[in-house]
């Protein structure tokens, strides 16, 4: 029986079955041919690394939309609560980096982010970063560490969600808990920093009450003060600049780096950049 995935070469006449039960095609072997891996992608764009330890770099992101959290603060709700996008195969993406550019850039754009939503959770990643290694671009993987999955990257910007990530309990009750649930998962995140040539842990802060659970994550994932990167929650230059003076402060005293959201004072909190 030629099972529902073959596609049988129409010059192919299928023989009666063999004494084994198995049936022979007389001259070409049965191929199947399987779809190609598509990712849903919310958007993709050309732009400068905003945050963390490639600030400014030339950069092309990729943003996969779908995410297996929902944090209260999300600047990307297309990408996670109200995922947008339609799916692309790793061949039609490759292709958009080949041939991405930035105006008064003269060199091609080496750098790829794969951001979401929650890029981890989107089948086809783990072949979409390693065949654009393979090309020789630097990977950033843009994740907030919950899903354990094998893939290798250049640099893990790791961002571990806090307690005070979490949905509104009244109006998102089962998300809540499923946030609650999944948003830490400590080995699976050593798992994937183990695996990355270099990472950075970036702790998205709304108040100075996170600063004693942040402490107990860089405890228990074991990294080291300069690879603590502490950002802002904030989506207008405003809300970044009156959280920078306490948060820079508490940075100096446990020598962790405070990480600015330059996309923010470049563009705006805007789709695309
Ligand atoms: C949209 S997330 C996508 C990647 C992944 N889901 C994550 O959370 O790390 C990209 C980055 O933006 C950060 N982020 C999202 N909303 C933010 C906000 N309102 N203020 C500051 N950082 C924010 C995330 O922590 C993460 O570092
Ligand atoms: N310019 C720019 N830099 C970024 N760094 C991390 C981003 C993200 O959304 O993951 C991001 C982004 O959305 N834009
Ligand atoms: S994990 Fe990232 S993409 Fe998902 S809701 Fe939180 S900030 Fe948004
Ligand atoms: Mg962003």
């Amino acid at each position: 029986m030629i099972s529902r995935g073959d596609v049988v070469v129409p010059s192919q006449q299928v023989k009666k079955s063999q004494p084994t039960g198995k049936t022979w095609l007389a001259s070409k072997k049965v191929t199947s041919v399987t779809a190609p891996t598509t990712l849903r992608i919310a958007e993709t764009f050309a732009s400068r690394q905003g945050e963390g330890a490639l600030t400014g770099v030339p950069s092309f992101f990729i943003r996969t939309s779908g995410c297996n959290l929902r944090c209260w603060f999300c600047d990307t709700p297309y990408a996670s609560w109200k995922p947008e996008g339609e799916r692309l195969t790793t061949d039609e993406l490759i292709e958009q980096v080949r041939s991405a550019s930035i105006p008064d850039l003269d060199e091609p754009i080496r750098h790829v982010v794969l951001t979401g939503g929650e890029p981890l959770i989107a089948a086809g990643i783990t072949e979409l970063s390693d065949r654009l290694r393979a090309e020789g671009y630097h990977i950033t993987i843009e994740t907030a560490g919950t899903v354990d999955i094998e893939i290798d990257c250049d640099l893990l910007s790791l961002s571990p969600k806090l307690r005070a990530s979490g949905p509104n309990a009244v109006d998102h009750p089962a998300w809540a808990k499923t946030h609650e649930k999944r948003r830490l998962p400590i080995q699976v995140m050593q798992k994937l920093m183990a695996r990355s040539a270099a990472y950075q842990v970036k702790f998205v802060v709304d108040s100075a009450e996170e600063f004693e659970e942040i402490e107990s994550v860089v405890q228990a994932l074991g990294v080291q003060p300069e690879d603590v990167w502490i950002m802002p929650q904030g989506v207008t230059v405003e809300q970044l600049d009156a959280a920078r003076h306490w948060l820079t402060d508490w940075c100096e005293e446990r020598s962790f780096v405070y990480c600015d959201r330059m996309q923010i004072r470049w563009y705006g909190n805007r789709r695309g950049t």
